[in-house]
């Protein structure tokens, strides 16, 4: 095989709580990730030359060893030996630094990637192993589907999925950086944490309604008052018949479950003509495991 198209996914947290700060800075999560059908495209290219050349649509993505699809296929490379080289071309459509993984879903595509064309026959398993030391998220974006994630997030467990729905993704014109939020949460001060218990045993039995009713995100305690327009975007989603709103991740990012395709589309003309957000999607829940 000499070369190989494939799809990275972006995810949606529906419930995110952090339970404590460890002495490396990193936190404890209890977080409930779900894949959805919004995805940038990865072309991996078997070159002669050696080397790793990636070529991406946005013009301020590095495409030096900063671009997180360079990193991990220099993991493999460099753990495997490989002489040949690789050109990565990187279609985003995933919005960036919005909390949705778009990065650490790219890095998990060129791992798996990587794995197939050059017939490593690492499990899954390893895959995620190594995944993690490019970031938190990798581990899941390889498995896909609805999980529980605990640890830093790369410990996981496999739910039943997610019942099928409308996903509004609403990205506000500015740009979050986990690492600044993760940085400014004290939890100390935290206000309510959201009962993740209670959102898994809705999914476990098929209560969309009840699940999106019980979405949370401690995380939004310190973007909100960040970037309140992140609040406005919740508002406009609840007043057009979400079962629920949310911020994913860190944020800015705001997500809204619909049963109702008629209600998704009419707030979706709301956050438009308003201008709250300047990327909107509308799209659905995937939950095909890989
Ligand atoms: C916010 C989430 O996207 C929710 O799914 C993740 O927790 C973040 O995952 P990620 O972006 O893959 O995270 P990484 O790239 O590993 O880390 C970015 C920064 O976030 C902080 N970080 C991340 C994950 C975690 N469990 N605790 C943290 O404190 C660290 O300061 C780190 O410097
Ligand atoms: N392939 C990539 N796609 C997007 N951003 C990348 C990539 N490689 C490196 N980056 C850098 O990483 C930063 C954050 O990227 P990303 O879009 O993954 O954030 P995120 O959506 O907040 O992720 P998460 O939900 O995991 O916190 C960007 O500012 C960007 O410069």
């Amino acid at each position: 095989m000499n070369q190989i198209r494939l799809k990275a996914l972006a995810k949606i947290n529906l419930g995110l709580d952090v339970i404590r700060r460890r002495e490396d800075g990193y936190h404890e999560v209890k977080m409930i990730m779900q894949t959805i059908n919004l995805y940038d495209q990865i072309e991996i290219k078997k070159t002669r030359e050696a080397g790793i050349k990636v070529k991406t649509n946005l013009f301020y993505l590095p495409c030096n060893e900063n671009n997180l699809v360079y990193k991990a296929a220099k993991l493999l490379m460099d753990e495997f030996g490989i002489r040949d080289g690789v050109e990565i071309d990187l279609k985003k459509r995933i919005p960036v630094a919005a909390g949705m993984a778009g990065g650490s879903s790219d890095a998990a595509t060129v791992l798996f990637g990587i794995n197939k064309i050059f017939g490593l026959k690492l499990s899954l398993k390893d895959l995620m192993e190594r995944g993690v030391r490019i970031g938190a998220d990798v581990p899941y974006c390889l498995m896909r589907g609805t999980a529980l994630a605990e640890g830093i997030g790369e410990k996981l467990t496999a739910l039943k999925p997610m019942p099928k729905c409308h996903v509004l993704i609403a990205k506000p014109g500015i740009s979050v950086s986990t690492k600044f939020v993760y940085e400014n949460l004290h939890l100390e001060d935290v206000k309510s944490h959201p009962d993740i218990d209670r959102i898994i045993e809705c999914i476990e039995s098929g209560d969309l309604k009840g699940a999106a009713g019980s979405m949370g995100n401690v995380l939004e305690e310190v973007t909100i008052p960040a970037y309140p327009v992140i609040q406005d975007i919740k508002d406009a989603m609840n007043r057009n018949g979400a079962l629920g709103a949310m911020m994913s991740g860190s944020g800015p990012t705001v997500f809204g479950l619909f049963d109702d395709i008629k209600l998704a589309k009419k707030a979706y003309a709301e956050i438009k003509s308003a201008k709250l957000a300047k990327q909107i999607y509308l799209t659905s829940i995937y939950n095909n495991r890989r």
